[in-house]
């Protein structure tokens, strides 16, 4: 086994020492922080990989390591030995992959004393380990997450989302411009809401159309609401909680008058950069959605929030968050839900949306809005869009989106989406 191969495989166990640990830190703020920044280009993409890979085995991985373990060794050689039989059920090659796992241990300065634990379960693991992993179930999420979920839409349903969480998801792209000739030129296939989607990417920044900004990566249902708040020419369009611009792009590109409001920085200089690959443009402020000021013919609120649809695609969010953040951010879409109102014009139209699976982030804030504000109907005649299940159409009038929806083309991500309306 190369070097290189170790080098991916170290990092990959260092995330999920990081993620999985006492003081439990996301994937992003760990990349962010430049975790990988030493790795090569194929190194980094790998070890994220393996790292995600694992994350969305790990119950199995569990189950089969607790056979032949008589107590869970410390954090770091759990890591190793999960990631080690994630590849080895995913059909890696025993030697190759048992090998860089034992020399990664016995590289490491305290832990090499355990390179012989390591060898004997890993070889164990190649023996009996992948004809067993399909016949465990589809990992569930923990219980802190699984529980309101499990109450919101029945165990049937979580037991769906949960397969789809462990099947990973597809890449999807949004067109600039013309659709089929992206799907065409990138050999996706595109959907019934205009999104093309790809099923083996290779590296996104090599594929044809990405130097030339024909396209961008985006979920086929994080590209709903804007299909929904429907942008005519030259609309005065306010977009907050914008960064980092995927639905920027999207009411740009219909040739609306964007401006653009986020309060993280980096974030903003990320949507700045999107802006520019894709040659189009928008008014940008960098500052916090309570402090915006004027009037506009229509905003989309893309709100922060707990992110549990985009498990399937984060599958550290779980391991990492524990909810505990949660009440804040169903505060704060409330106050910024209030605040957007008071820029609408009106007979003006406000597109609400999270990438939450909690009615408390979605089918309840509209509830509540609703009745705080008198001027405020939900418009339902606006969902009927080529691709949307009218099944979806919740009771207050949104749309509720889930991973477990599509599942013969893949799936996507969970979403709440409602259109409101101003009374003129
Ligand atoms: C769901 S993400 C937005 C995704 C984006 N609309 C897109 O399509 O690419 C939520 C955003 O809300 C921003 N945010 C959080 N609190 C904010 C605040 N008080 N004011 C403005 N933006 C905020 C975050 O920085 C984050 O970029």
């Amino acid at each position: 086994m190369s070097q290189t191969g170790v080098q991916a495989r170290r990092s990959a166990v260092y995330l999920l020492d990081q993620i999985l640990g006492e003081e439990p830190r996301l994937m992003s703020e760990l990349l962010a922080g430049g975790a990988l920044d030493k790795l090569s280009p194929d190194d980094r993409a790998r070890a994220q990989r393996l790292a995600t890979e694992t994350l969305r085995g790990l119950e199995r991985a569990d189950r089969l390591l607790q056979k032949h373990l008589k107590k869970p060794p410390v954090l770091t050689i759990q890591n190793v030995l999960r990631v080690g039989t994630v590849e080895l059920c995913h059909g890696g090659a025993a030697h190759g992959v048992v090998n860089a796992m034992v020399n990664l241990v016995a590289q490491h300065n305290k832990l090499s004393h355990l390179k012989g634990l390591t060898n004997a379960v890993l070889r164990k693991i190649a023996a009996d380990g992948p004809a067993a992993w399909d016949a465990l179930r589809a990992p569930r999420l923990p219980k802190w997450l699984r529980g309101p979920l499990v109450e919101a839409w029945g165990a049937d349903a979580m037991a769906a989302m949960e397969a789809a969480h462990f099947a990973g998801a597809p890449l999807d792209l949004t067109a600039k411009g013309d659709a089929q000739a992206v799907a065409d030129a990138v050999n996706g296939t595109l959907l019934p809401t205009g999104t093309i989607r790809i099923t083996n990417p290779g590296q996104v920044s090599t594929m044809a159309g990405f130097d030339t900004g024909d396209w961008w990566v985006q979920d086929a249902a994080a590209a709903i609401p804007v299909k929904i708040l429907a942008p005519q020419e030259s609309e005065n369009i306010l977009d907050l909680c914008a960064a980092p611009g995927g639905k920027t792009m999207q009411l740009a590109a219909a040739g609306a008058q964007v401006t653009a409001v986020d309060d993280s920085a980096p974030r903003m200089i990320r949507l700045k950069q999107n802006l520019e690959r894709v040659g189009l443009k928008a008014k940008t402020l960098t500052k916090d959605v309570r402090a915006v000021k004027g009037t506009f013919d229509a905003i989309l609120l893309d709100a922060p929030c707990s992110a549990t649809g985009t498990i399937r695609r984060h599958a550290d969010l779980p391991y990492a968050k524990d909810g505990s953040e949660f009440g804040d951010l169903i505060g704060m879409q409330g106050e910024f839900i209030d605040h957007a109102w008071s820029l609408l014009k009106p007979g003006g139209r406000m597109v609400f949306c999270t990438c939450s699976l909690l009615p408390d982030e979605g089918e309840v804030q509209i509830d509540e809005a609703l009745e705080r504000h008198e001027d405020m109907t939900v418009d339902q005649s606006v969902l009927s869009l080529p691709g949307i299940d009218p099944e979806w159409i919740t009771q207050e009038g949104g749309l509720r989106l889930r991973p477990d929806y599509w599942p013969e083309t893949g799936g996507m991500d969970g979403f709440y989406i409602a259109c409101l309306r101003k009374a003129d």
